[in-house]
């Protein structure tokens, strides 16, 4: 009887021992990965052990947080989620991995936006390049430069505000999830370069721009396991085609960057905006005109469905809880009082600021589901290092997920999974901090961190003093898709105005 490999060898080689000799080798590989690797005694779905192809599923099924999040409850602070990836839900887990520079998994790269060319502080995987790089995009994320801009926020607000008066004079059913989209990608565009993508001037998805974008966004994620996925997705020649559905926003900002570059003086020196500042930046040669339209393109993209994200988790959950919506309503009018005036029709950053109870609405809103939708993955250095009792080799890849870690009963007590603001106003509340990452943490933690309190602030006060609002279903939960993003969608609301 012939061996498989004299088979080979042989020029008689068959289909049959061809197919033979690649399952040995897929089965060895296996049996490696799952018996004979250092983390062989981590538990986790026994897929996961011997393939990513177990984490690329679960991504696309587009619920990763709620899979991650019960199998932390299963299995406890550990799970092998890949051959060579373990998520941590363990006490030490945030200082360890994410204020510990480790450097990002190669999985970032495929956050080079529109292609491979465009490498932004998304994808630069190496700590101190990506923070050199940050440091020269911070100032236009300052909260005091965003407060200059503060006009800017209020003119597409008051243009969301008139299409809710319309919903609510004309009684009909509202997808306040649809609108909060339109508004959060008018913003970034209004904020980097002073021109909306008109979504809230038409109140509709034009061109399904931003429900295609979240779809692509959902392979993107996966596309940064496979390089050539990465390259086969986003490349020159598909940027250049436009097809992608980002198109309206990418050329309305690449065609924006390359207008103010071609002017020797920026005509909005007068009224800056986040581009003033990073022309400034590449004038004096900090940055180059690629890294500027990297940047912009991820701040629109990283911008949008986040930023609709942060503003629906708190109109849902306070929304559910008619206590704290009165609560905080109550809230507005003792500051009127105290104030002796009332407050903007658009409420101020700096008013909102000073409503401790709507502030920890926002926070336990953003606890309980935030916009991140995976999990941050980050290498161990060279020399290995332990977290809790478990020690990892270097080159593994640990992970956190930030919806497994704002709900785990360890950190948060019984009611981890219940909207309880009042957690948020006790003495001890800072203990809590530990372990409230929506925003990431450490190096690579969002720099749009200001911009999303600003906008949160100003909606909540504002939307919950003069409206109310009940869903059309009371019974019926959001569905939502967790891709890089999650982004929830199909709880339609009927809105009321309060003083007519
Ligand atoms: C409630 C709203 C928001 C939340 C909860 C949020 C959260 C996050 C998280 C968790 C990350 C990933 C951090 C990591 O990989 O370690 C991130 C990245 C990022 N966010 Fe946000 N974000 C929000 C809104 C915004 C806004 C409004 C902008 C700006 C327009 C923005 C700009 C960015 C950028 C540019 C990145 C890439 C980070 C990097 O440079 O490494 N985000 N955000």
């Amino acid at each position: 009887m012939p061996t498989i490999m004299s088979n080979v060898l042989s020029t008689n080689v068959t289909p049959a021992s061809l197919l033979t000799l690649v399952l040995v080798a897929v089965v060895s590989v296996a049996i490696k990965r799952r018996y004979f690797s250092p983390l062989s005694h981590i538990p986790g779905p026994f897929l996961a052990s011997v393939t990513r192809l177990w984490q690329v599923a679960t991504l696309i099924q587009g619920d990763s947080i709620g899979v991650f999040h019960k199998l932390h409850q299963k299995h406890g602070p550990f799970v092998r989620v890949a051959p060579n990836e373990v998520s941590v839900c363990h006490r030490d887990g945030p200082r360890k991995i994410l204020l510990t520079a480790l450097p990002k998994d190669s999985w970032y790269r495929a956050g080079a936006l529109p292609d491979y060319r465009f490498q932004t502080t998304l994808s630069i995987t190496d700590p101190k390049v990506k923070v050199a790089r940050a440091k020269q995009f911070m100032q236009g994320y300052s909260t005091s430069t965003l407060l200059t801009f503060e006009h800017r926020i209020d003119k597409l607000y008051t243009q969301l505000f008139t299409w809710i008066d319309k919903f609510a004079a004309d009684n009909k059913p509202m997808d306040l999830d649809q609108f909060f989209s339109f508004t959060a990608a008018d913003i970034t565009g209004e904020l980097l370069f002073s021109k909306p993508f008109g979504f809230l001037e038409k109140g509709y998805d034009i061109d399904k721009t931003l429900s295609r974008s979240h779809a692509i966004v959902g392979i993107g994620t996966t596309a940064g396991y496979f390089p050539w996925l990465s390259k086969l997705v986003a490349n020159p020649f598909v940027t250049w085609t436009g097809v992608l559905p980002f198109r309206l926003v990418f050329v309305t900002a690449m065609d924006a960057i390359a207008e103010r570059h071609a002017r020797k003086v920026d005509t909005n020196d007068n009224d800056p905006d986040i581009l003033t500042l990073w022309l400034q930046a590449l004038a004096d040669g900090k940055v180059t005109l690629r890294d500027v339209q990297g940047q912009t393109t991820l701040g629109i993209v990283a911008g949008t469905d986040a930023m609709s994200t942060g503003l629906q988790t708190f109109v849902y959950h306070t929304m559910r809880h008619p206590t704290a919506w009165q609560r905080c309503r109550d809230e507005v009018a003792a500051l009127e009082r105290a104030k002796g005036r009332s407050l903007a029709k658009i409420v101020s950053f700096a008013d909102a600021q000073e409503m401790p109870y709507l502030q920890a609405c926002i926070k336990e809103a953003l606890r309980l589901f935030g916009p991140l939708g995976t999990g941050l993955p980050r290498v161990v250095p060279e020399g290995g290092t332990t977290i809790g009792d478990m020690a990892f080799p270097g080159g593994t890849t640990v992970s956190i997920h930030p919806y497994s870690m704002m709900r785990d009963k360890n950190f948060w007590g019984p009611d981890a999974e219940t909207f309880n603001p009042d957690r948020w106003l006790k003495k001890d509340s800072a203990e809590l901090d530990r372990f409230y990452m929506p925003f990431g943490l450490g190096y690579s933690g969002c720099p749009g961190i200001n911009l999303a309190k600003i906008q949160m602030s100003k909606m909540a006060a504002s939307l919950l003093r003069d409206y109310d609002i009940r869903q059309v279903n009371p019974k019926q939960e959001w569905t939502y898709e967790a891709y890089f993003n999650t982004l929830p969608h199909d709880w339609p609301v009927y809105v009321k105005k309060v003083h007519q």
